[in-house]
């Protein structure tokens, strides 16, 4: 796994989909935190999760884009190496719609897999697709997202597929279920059912869908506040937290700027603030400069000055 210093490790040899395989089977369930670049996934991993979402709202958010699937595949990808090489570790990835139809979505799997991506995450939405707690989507005939799923799992190596139905919102909870079993049968890995609305939802899905299932916990959605713990009683292997870090820290970004505007100092707000030591031991500072001074010294040694 990368280190702090991840230009100093060795990475890892193991792909990461199988880590994260490893984890489902082994873990009662598994959070993943949304980490919208890799500092974000550097403090994940200091705390202790050991799986990230890299979600397709925060990406956009953070680009000043609002998520009707505007990023591109190139714009994605390099997002994800960077994600994983400084923090190595697995990543599901929220590929929106596949960025075409199944040739495109084929495309995306190998390219975002070769990126490092752990798992990818394709949607049955129209596109513009939106955020699956809004109204107003609408979902693509069923036998077009199996053909993505179908191409996914045909080209992928080692990540798992997550397939997301989006069919609770336009035509109920049963065709959700049907979708979700088709999807399985496409060859999905993870079932992620988008917007359920109450915890009674959650269990008769999960009743009716034998699979590893996904849970979306994000804020002022349709999705009442369940806990890790609720979701786990109820049989689901992971819970992603997609923007609350993202929406987090653009209050404390708010917050920090307000006071510099008004009072003219940030001197105040320092105990809101991360700390230069914490900032470099997380990205491993000292080591870097301890290796560079050991390249000078080799350097010197060699050349017998
Ligand atoms: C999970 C999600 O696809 C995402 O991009 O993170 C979003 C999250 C959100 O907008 O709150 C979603 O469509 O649910
Ligand atoms: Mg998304």
């Amino acid at each position: 796994m990368a280190g702090p210093a991840w230009v100093l490790e060795r990475p890892g040899t193991e792909h990461p989909g199988t880590v994260l395989r490893r984890l489902l089977e082994g873990e009662p369930i598994v959070v993943a935190p949304g980490a919208f670049n890799p500092l974000v996934g550097l403090i994940a991993r200091k705390v202790g999760f050991r799986a990230l979402y890299f979600s397709g709202a925060a990406f956009s958010a953070s680009m000043g884009l609002p998520d009707l699937g505007l990023f591109t595949l190139t714009e994605l990808s390099q997002a994800v190496r960077q994600l994983f090489r400084a923090t190595g570790l697995p990543i599901v990835v929220d590929a929106d719609t596949g960025f075409g139809e199944a040739l495109n979505v084929a495309a995306a799997v190998r390219e975002l897999e070769e990126a490092g991506a752990a798992a990818i995450q394709i949607e049955d939405q129209e596109m513009p697709k939106k955020c699956g707690h809004l109204s107003g989507k609408s979902v693509v005939a069923a036998e077009e997202m199996v053909a993505k799923v179908a191409a996914a799992a045909r080209v992928r190596r080692e990540a798992l597929i997550v397939a997301r139905t989006d069919a609770r919102a336009t035509h109920g909870l049963s065709e959700a279920v049907r979708r979700a079993r088709l999807y399985l049968e496409a060859g999905a890995d993870v079932i992620f059912p988008e917007a359920l609305e109450s915890e009674e939802e959650f269990r008769t899905f999960a009743r009716q869908v034998p699979a590893p299932l996904l849970a979306n916990m994000t804020e002022w959605g349709k999705t009442p506040y369940l806990s890790v713990e609720q979701f786990r009683a109820m049989g689901y292997k992971m819970v992603v937290f997609p923007v609350s870090t993202l929406r987090v820290a653009a209050r404390a970004v708010e917050e920090v700027l307000v006071a510099i505007r008004e009072r003219g100092t940030q001197a105040d707000l320092l105990d809101r603030m991360q700390t230069r030591r914490e900032l470099y031991d997380l990205i491993g500072y000292e080591e870097y400069e301890r290796f560079d001074r050991g390249l000078a010294e080799e350097g010197r040694h060699r050349a017998g000055s």
